[in-house]
């Protein structure tokens, strides 16, 4: 099968290297010249050290080279996405769309299935998320994902389109589940990496990581996400998976926070602007979100980690 992907960072290319693997023709788009010529000369991406990309994974700066393609998967920023879609929706028209990005975009406010289901109506919107580090999938290492399409034979099609020796993909119809499961665990890394870096302890980031699943499944129940969804790989795992490893980009930012360093603006932290829309979500519907709501915050100077360890052990005592 031949497939498209948008995207030439670790993730789009990891995917790319394990569906070649299984024998797929993959076109991959990356934007910029320079990177798509190292890929296609070198065989070899900067941000996956030590894996040869495969011969049937064709590079290019063109989009027409994935235009050609029925399945494309969206590996670009959770951010970036509304205007990809919007620059291309004429040529993305009745495509199967996979967004294989992780985050809840500012401006509209839905996780990125939805956003793709809203700016592109005419194509089958799906997400391919779960616990997954590109490093891991790249190098062939046994992941397991879910695969979220509102269509149960849609979602079954690209399941079996996209399952591999290596990735064993799950299937459900709650893509609102699936996309905020995804988005939020990334906030509760950055509060996880928080708490490890200003040496609050193990202790302390069990606590976030058990206290931070309920307000992941209060926000998306809140949605019209089934709380099922959540206890699943595209939340519960994630969260395990993300909190808990420093190859977690999140993770490492809230490191940084915790300890007062610097952090490479370069670098892809989609928890950073969730945890701003989570905010924002949390004042419009009324719901207690508050480890989401410090993390904000504190992406932002709004607080320090201090300030914010003691507003989260003041809240009032309550049952479990
Ligand atoms: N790296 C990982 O282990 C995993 C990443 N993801 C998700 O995949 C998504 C992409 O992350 P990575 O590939 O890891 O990040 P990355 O930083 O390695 O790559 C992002 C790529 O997107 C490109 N890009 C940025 N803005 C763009 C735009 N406006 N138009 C087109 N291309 C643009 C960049 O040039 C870069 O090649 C994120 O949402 C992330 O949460 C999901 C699972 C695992
Ligand atoms: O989503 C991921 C693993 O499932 C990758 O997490 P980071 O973006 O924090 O590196």
């Amino acid at each position: 099968m031949k497939i498209g992907i948008a995207g030439g960072g670790a993730f789009g290319t990891a995917l790319g290297v394990a569906l070649a693997l299984d024998g797929n023709e993959i076109s991959l788009w990356a934007r910029n010249p320079d990177a798509v010529a190292t890929m296609q000369n070198d065989r070899a991406n900067p941000k996956l050290p030590g894996v040869t990309l495969p011969k049937n994974i064709t590079f290019s700066a063109e989009l027409e080279s994935i235009f050609v393609c029925d399945t494309i998967l969206l590996a670009i920023p959770a951010q970036t996405l509304p205007a990809f879609l919007n620059a291309h929706v004429e040529r993305l028209k009745g495509k199967y769309l996979v967004a294989c990005c992780k985050g809840i975009d500012l401006k509209r406010m839905t996780g990125p299935a939805s956003t793709i289901r809203d700016l592109v109506p005419d194509a089958t919107a799906a997400m391919l998320t779960g616990p997954s580090f590109a490093a891991d999938i790249a190098r062939g290492l046994p992941t397991a994902l879910t695969l979220a399409c509102a269509d149960d034979a849609d979602g079954g099609i690209l399941q079996t389109a996209l399952s591999t020796t290596s990735l064993r993909i799950y299937r459900t119809t709650d893509t609102i589940g699936a996309e905020l499961g995804g988005a939020l665990k990334n906030v509760m890394a950055i509060a996880s990496g928080v708490a490890i870096g200003a040496g609050l302890g193990e202790s302390a980031r069990a606590a976030l990581i058990t206290r931070g699943f309920p307000e992941m499944q209060r926000l998306a129940t809140e949605l019209g996400g089934q709380a099922e969804t959540l206890s699943g790989l595209s939340g519960f795992g994630d969260l395990v998976l993300t909190c808990t490893s420093e190859q977690s980009r999140n993770f490492r930012y809230g490191l940084a926070l915790g300890r007062g360093e610097s952090f490479d603006s370069e670098t892809t932290v989609e928890g950073a602007a969730t945890a701003r829309a989570v905010r924002q979500l949390a004042t419009d519907l009324d719901i207690d979100m508050p480890i989401c709501t410090v993390v904000a915050d504190l992406t932002e100077n709004k607080t320090d980690v201090m300030s914010a360890l003691n507003a989260l052990l003041s809240r009032p005592l309550k049952e479990e």
